[in-house]
């Protein structure tokens, strides 16, 4: 018998809810901003053949979410070209007891990790967008956070209309087709373009890893709120500009210093951090104003997530 649970990547999949997990990433954003969060920036170690091993430890101080975790995280791109393709990141997180340090749980992260990020950008969401229209999502990407990100989306928000555009337009259509067969609804369209896809919508999700800047300012509505998912040093999926006249927020400022320097770069105006606007110390933007969340993934987001799956898979038979 293993002296510590092993969570599976299928019951993860079992026990997770879309509502318990935007109240568990809700916490651990705001966090940040009061001094809960014990984190450092991500720690990457690039391999040969340029494949990567991230890790991420953290320490989340919460009544209900809090947690000792350590996420290590492989991004292995020649992985989609296996037969059967496999996916590029795979994940594990060790959970330990707050107490002795002592590991109480390793949990297989590829459904937390996609759950998570979702969830994050709902939330970011509901704060930087608040009281806005949300009839039009455009989603650029159908890759594995391009879907759940669709399916988080409408669960919480129930667009009117969801878009999806892909580099590869199979892929897009197929993504349509399934998620409204899925979702029962026929919200979900393909589009052949980037245009056509962010033309008017209120709501932008990119996560197309592009170097080639697919979102232009001029095809983005004033006072849209966009989620950039994609974390990719050498490009970014919005142009310069868009990140000059938006207002930008992040999940965490050390992210921001460690990892997106090149966003900077551009003169992007980083404002605060999501978890500030939580808190209430940094408003959200106003009615004409255009937000960008640059999301990048961090610690106390998996703990508070490793804290939920552990806690459910106690009392879930
Ligand atoms: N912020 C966070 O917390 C997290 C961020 N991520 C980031 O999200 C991004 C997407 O990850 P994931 O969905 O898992 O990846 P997938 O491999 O599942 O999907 C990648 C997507 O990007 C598209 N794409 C790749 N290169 C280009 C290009 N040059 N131009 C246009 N489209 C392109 C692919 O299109 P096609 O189908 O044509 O190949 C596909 O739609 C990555 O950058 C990843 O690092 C991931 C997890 C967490
Ligand atoms: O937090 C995360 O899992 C990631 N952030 C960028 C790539 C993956």
């Amino acid at each position: 018998m293993l002296p510590y649970k092993f969570i599976s990547e299928s019951r993860v999949g079992e026990l997770l809810e879309w509502e318990p997990v935007v109240d568990a990433v809700e916490h651990a954003l705001k966090s940040v901003s009061t001094g809960c969060a014990f984190q450092s920036p991500r720690v990457k170690i690039v391999l040969p053949e340029s494949n990567l091993l991230y890790s991420t430890p953290g320490y989340l101080k919460d009544d209900k979410y809090g947690a000792l975790a350590s996420r290590v995280m492989t991004k292995f791109p020649s992985n989609r070209r296996l037969q059967p393709p496999r996916s590029a990141l795979n994940a594990n997180i060790s959970l330990m007891d707050e107490s002795t340090g002592v590991v109480k749980a390793i949990i297989q992260g590829n459904e937390l990790t996609d759950w998570r990020t979702a969830a994050v950008s709902v939330v970011a969401t509901k704060h930087l967008h608040k009281e806005k229209p949300k009839e039009i999502l455009a989603i650029i990407g159908a890759g594995i956070q391009g879907r759940i990100h669709a399916i988080a989306f409408q669960t919480c928000f129930k667009f009117r209309e969801v878009r999806i555009w892909n580099r590869t337009g199979k892929r897009a259509v197929d993504l349509a087709r399934k998620l409204n067969h899925e979702l029962k609804t026929d919200a979900f369209v393909s589009c052949e373009t980037v245009s056509d896809c962010v033309k008017n919508a209120d709501v932008i999700v990119t996560a197309a890893m592009a170097k080639e800047m697919l979102v232009k300012h001029e095809m983005v509505k004033k006072g849209a709120h966009i989620n950039a998912i994609s974390v990719n040093p050498s490009g970014t999926d919005l142009d310069e500009e868009t990140y000059r006249i938006s207002k930008v927020f992040c999940d965490h400022w050390t992210g921001v210093e460690h990892e997106l320097q090149h966003i900077i770069a551009f003169g992007a105006k980083f404002v605060g951090q999501v978890g500030d606007v939580i808190a209430g110390s940094v408003q959200a933007p106003g009615a004409g104003e255009t937000s960008i969340f640059q999301s990048l993934g961090m610690a106390v987001e998996d703990c508070a997530l490793a804290r939920l799956i552990y806690d459910l898979d106690q009392i879930v038979k």
